[in-house]
């Protein structure tokens, strides 16, 4: 049976507690901590840097899923390395030498993820699907938390597990982007198998743990294909 991770999003959190949060979370069961990096050109919004996963480090010793939505990402890999992440994801939008940027995040020990956006063919993955960790759906348009799923996308993410079936390695497959209890089931069912979330849980009017517990049933309550 595939395993299914839960990663939530801190940037839907209470940054002024960032600590508090993270820690309700990990006492939910939460699995990574999404860590969404934007630098205002990649993406129309700037979020975090360095210094926010070398606190998180800090925090915690749940894997940093450090997802890097700028452009020229191989200038800031090493100083992600060293503040702490675990898994660094690039997208292949911003990526012209993209197999160089995947060795080089293998390179310093990390795992490493390719994103791609709602509007990227899966075909982009077809050269470099056999080098990553991980392959990370974009189910809305990246840059902000809250926004709606597009529906579209769920078909693509059962296209990207047949994909990754077709090889004979383990690579994660991340959906992120307007994921909750109502989508998670149909979404695990589809093949993924980590889901980033961020409104659902940290904006939930009863608490992220009740919120990140929710999702976590939504998740038993999939029926997951059983593979050999
Ligand atoms: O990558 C992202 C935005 O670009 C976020 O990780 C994503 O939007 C999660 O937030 P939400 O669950 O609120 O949609």
């Amino acid at each position: 049976m595939r395993e299914v991770k839960i990663a939530p999003s801190i940037l839907s959190a209470d940054l002024r507690c960032l600590a508090r949060e993270v820690e309700a979370v990990a006492r939910a069961g939460a699995d990574w901590i999404h860590v969404d990096v934007m630098d205002g050109h990649f993406v129309p919004n700037l979020t975090f840097g360095m210094p926010i996963v070398a606190a998180l480090r800090r925090i915690t010793s749940l894997p940093l899923d450090v997802h890097l939505m700028i452009e020229a990402p191989e200038r800031y890999l090493e100083a992600f390395a060293r503040a702490g992440a675990d898994r660094l994801i690039v997208h292949v939008e911003a990526c012209p030498h993209l197999h160089r940027v995947i060795q080089g995040i293998r390179g310093l020990g990390l795992r490493a993820g390719v994103a791609l956006n709602p509007a990227t063919p899966l075909s982009v993955l077809e050269e470099i699907l056999p080098d990553v960790d991980q392959v990370l759906i974009m189910t809305v348009n990246p840059g902000f938390g809250g926004q709606a799923f597009i529906e579209r996308m769920r078909e693509k993410v059962r296209r990207a597990r047949r994909m990754i079936d077709a090889l004979d390695r383990p690579i994660e497959l991340e959906v992120d982007g307007g994921v909750g209890p109502e989508n998670a089931s149909d979404l695990v069912e589809a093949g993924a198998t980590v889901l980033v979330a961020g409104a659902s849980i940290f904006e939930a009017p009863d608490g992220a743990e009740a919120a990140l517990r929710r999702l976590r049933q939504a998740v038993e309550n999939a029926r997951i294909p059983r593979f050999p």
